[in-house]
């Protein structure tokens, strides 16, 4: 297991392909999801979409699965997710320049500590920051609301304002949080396979109100960013 999550993965480019024979794993949480991606990607034969499960562990588990038994030239961990106040608008889309695991650590009574601060490890993935660019202008030029910053990855959906807050002041310049990232990027970075994670907006983060989740029109902007997605990796 490659254990420094922040060392340099590859880019997509030397000896992966970028261009018609790209191969590009799409691993969503849930089915809804999946079929979202789906439209967006017109039958698209060098991607492929799979439904990994919720949370980071189902997640990381269904990656690695599937790494063990294909090449892929870039991972993409795409769905729903809540939107940091002020920082992603619901209906909006964030790609991330950071995947961060934001709830891996330890209470102290100095406050949060995370897995980096303890020494076990890395809480952090880097994604390619001209990949970032590249998707981000792509999304943005077929008149898409986007927003590129750190995407947390959680164990518990955030329901309150002070939690969102303490979420906020953890990881500067937070866009979204989602439950998937992480361990669909830290299945990809075992295998050297870049990563991309891309999240359309539901929810605001913060106190609960599941009835307001604007689902379907989250579905329509993950679509939406799936065809272009399909126009900039090819
Ligand atoms: O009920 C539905 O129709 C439906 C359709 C698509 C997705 C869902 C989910 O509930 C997927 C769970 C998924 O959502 C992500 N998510 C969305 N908002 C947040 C949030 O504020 N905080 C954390 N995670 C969020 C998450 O990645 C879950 O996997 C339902």
């Amino acid at each position: 297991m490659n254990d420094d999550l922040n060392a340099e993965t590859p880019v997509v480019s030397g000896s992966r392909q970028r261009g018609p024979g790209m191969r590009v794993l799409v691993m969503t949480a849930v089915s809804a999801e999946r079929d979202a991606v789906l439209r967006g990607l017109r039958g698209a034969s060098n991607f492929d979409v799979l439904v990994a499960g919720v949370g980071t562990a189902a997640a990381a588990v269904s990656t690695a699965k599937v790494l063990a038994t294909a090449e892929y030239d870039l991972v993409v961990t795409a769905g729903i997710g809540g939107g940091f106040i002020g920082k992603a608008e619901v209906g909006s889309l964030v790609v991330a320049d950071e995947i961060v695991a934001a709830d891996l650590g330890a209470q102290t009574p100095e406050g949060f500590r995370n897995l980096d601060e303890l020494g076990f490890g890395s809480t952090r993935v880097r994604v390619d920051a001209g990949l970032v660019i590249r998707v981000a202008e792509a999304l943005r030029g077929a008149g898409l609301a986007v927003t590129t910053g750190p995407v947390l990855t959680v164990s518990t959906v955030t329901g309150t304002a002070a939690t969102a807050a303490e979420l906020a002041a953890r990881v500067p310049g937070a866009a979204a949080e989602a439950m998937e990232g992480f361990g669909v990027a830290t299945a990809a970075h075992d295998r050297g396979v870049p990563i991309l994670e891309i999240r359309a907006i539901s929810n605001p983060v913060g106190p609960r109100d599941r009835a307001a989740w604007r689902i379907n029109e989250a579905l329509d902007a993950l679509e939406a960013a799936s065809s272009v997605l399909l126009e900039v990796l090819i």
